[in-house]
């Protein structure tokens, strides 16, 4: 395997001090779970509504597969996302900045830690905006059950997330690494948008998700997407869908690259507790924000295992 060189770094990455962990922060893979997953979904089948909106409930994410995308589509999507960090270093580097309103933008992503140091993660990650899907949205399958499954109007949540959503994708690549058990690919978070359909690798496995306080690791499934929810479903679902806690993990033989695709609220709606889903049981667990605040908020906290959500909590 060749040596991996980060776009901002002058020398190949190697497992230095600022990218091993401290140790109540590394991710002790000998107790991820693989016994039980989060839960493989069939559009096809005629039960696909109901065991979205299930898995929402209970995992906050799921894999779907029969998702009618060409595979030839998905393929040449991976293909270009892992050309791109074969690039030579100086050539990625054109691209690397910390500003995060850059539309096209290659950064890497770190942790601060008790003593104030930044702990580097092991990956790199591309990011720009993708354009709505206007023009060919009436072949994609229709009703696809978030809305119904809370006994919503058919297109609520997306009457809530406004026109023009904010589009992102973002390619991570994550370099085999020398000893997984003192790095993260990715430190543990939630997504911050609305929903993410990401691919990824197939035969690496590196997502792993929260079930029940334990790690469990998503594995590669042919031609599936995974699907999970971020913060703003959260929210407008009043806590019924969860936006769950997940992180990347490195490999010590194989890269890998994963391909995620955010749809968020547009940068000007106004995001809570949808009004349908409150009563005198189920008072409203957050006030209303304009989801351009929730991202300033969510940039003031980089570094940090963020709580923006946290900050529109009611109390209750
Ligand atoms: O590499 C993965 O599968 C996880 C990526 C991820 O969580 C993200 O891009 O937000
Ligand atoms: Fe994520």
């Amino acid at each position: 395997m060749r040596s991996f060189q980060l776009a901002n770094e002058s020398s190949p990455l190697s497992l230095t001090p600022d990218f091993i962990l401290p140790e109540d922060k590394r991710p002790q893979l000998s107790e991820v779970s693989t016994l039980t997953s989060i839960p493989i979904i069939d559009l096809n089948d005629s039960m696909a509504i109901q065991n979205i909106s299930q898995a929402c409930e209970e995992y906050g994410f799921f894999q779907i597969v029969n998702h009618g995308v060409p595979e030839e589509v998905c393929n040449k999507m991976m293909a270009a996302a892992s050309d791109f960090f074969e690039l030579a270093p100086e050539r990625r580097a054109q691209f690397f900045t910390r500003d995060h309103k850059k539309e096209v933008k290659l950064y890497s992503f770190y942790l601060k830690v008790e003593d104030g140091r930044k702990i580097n993660m092991w990956s790199e990650s591309f990011s720009h905006h993708w354009h709505s899907v206007d023009h060919f949205i009436h072949l994609l399958p229709e009703n696809f059950g978030l809305s119904t499954g809370l006994d919503l109007e058919e297109d609520c949540f997306q009457k809530m997330l406004g026109d023009k959503p904010t589009l992102k994708a973002q390619a991570n690549f994550y370099p085999p690494c020398p000893d997984p058990e003192l790095t993260l690919g990715l430190a543990v978070h939630t997504d911050l948008n609305a929903l993410t359909v990401r691919l990824q690798s197939e035969g690496v496995t590196g997502l792993q998700v929260i079930k029940d306080g334990k790690w469990v690791s998503v594995p590669t499934v042919p031609n599936a997407f995974i699907i999970n929810l971020g913060d703003q479903i959260q929210v407008l679902s009043n806590g019924r869908y969860r936006s769950v806690h997940h992180r990347a993990v490195t490999n010590k033989l194989h890269s890998r690259v994963s391909m995620a695709m955010f749809y968020g609220p547009n940068i000007d709606a106004v995001i809570g507790p949808i009004q349908d889903l409150i009563d005198e049981e189920h008072p409203p667990k957050y006030k209303n924000y304009r989801y351009g605040d929730f991202l300033q908020e969510f940039f003031k906290q980089e570094g940090t295992r963020r709580m923006v959500k946290e900050l529109f909590e009611l109390p209750n």
